[in-house]
């Protein structure tokens, strides 16, 4: 997996608009999460995913060649998620519902059948002990396992934190990520006390949904760099 700051995987969720893609790849981004969950604030159309990654890749420039183009998916067909996958160019799949370990085993094989390179995300949003064993459950099926907070309301972008001290000891077999109430002022803190892999943020990098506060993520990604 590619490690773009200090080795910590960043991923910048929620992006709808070119310029900003460009700008936060440019700045040391190793992932772009886009929002294909039509009722949420930040969702954005397979067809724009399109002319976004497009205009991205056309210029085979070094920052963007390597680029994860993540989807963010909530409990739709494997046959729609592959079908998005296949008419946008994204690179990867996070699902962010109530996948099932078998719905992600399935969806796996129909992903290689595509190109075998697609990186395969379960998000889980955890509000206790409980959701962190389900999440082991996921492990060996998938890439990244992703930890996010649970709101009852709101299934992602929530700008809630999950109990950091609940995962000082979580290990499973796989990469797994950190999301849930980030920001440049407290992600130094939540590396320290959770060591993941990789980070996720979303809402503590806007201005509003889906526009996203360019020196915000700007000391996001610093804060990272000057941690790691
Ligand atoms: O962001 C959304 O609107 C969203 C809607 C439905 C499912 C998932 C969604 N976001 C998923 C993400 O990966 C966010 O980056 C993650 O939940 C963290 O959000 P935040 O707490 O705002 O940093």
């Amino acid at each position: 997996m590619k490690c773009g700051v200090g080795c910590m995987y960043i991923k910048i969720c929620g992006i709808t608009k070119l310029d900003q893609a460009r700008a936060i790849a440019q700045m040391g981004a190793d992932a772009l999460g886009f929002i294909c969950v039509p009722s949420s604030p930040r969702y954005i159309s397979t067809n724009t995913i399109g002319q976004i990654i497009f205009s991205l890749t056309k210029s085979q420039s070094e920052q963007f060649v390597d680029l994860d183009l993540i989807g963010v998916f909530l409990n739709t067909s494997t046959a729609e998620i592959c079908h998005a996958m296949e008419s946008s160019g994204l690179n990867a799949v996070q699902l962010h519902g109530d996948e099932s370990p078998e719905f992600c085993d399935r969806l796996r094989s129909q992903l290689d059948l595509i190109n075998p390179q697609i990186k395969l995300i379960k998000a889980l949003r955890v509000k206790d002990r409980a959701g962190l064993e389900r999440a082991k459950l996921y492990s060996d099926i998938v890439d990244v396992v992703l930890l996010d907070a649970y709101d009852p309301q709101i299934a992602g972008g929530t700008g809630k934190a999950i109990d950091w001290q609940m995962l000082r000891d979580f290990c499973p077999n796989c990469d797994w990520w950190l999301a849930g109430g980030l920001s440049p002022e407290n992600v130094a803190e939540a590396i320290a006390l959770t060591s993941p892999q990789g980070l996720d943020v979303s809402s503590g990098v806007e201005l509003s949904a889906g526009d996203k506060d360019l020196d915000r993520v700007k000391r996001f990604i610093t804060s990272v760099k000057e941690y790691s």
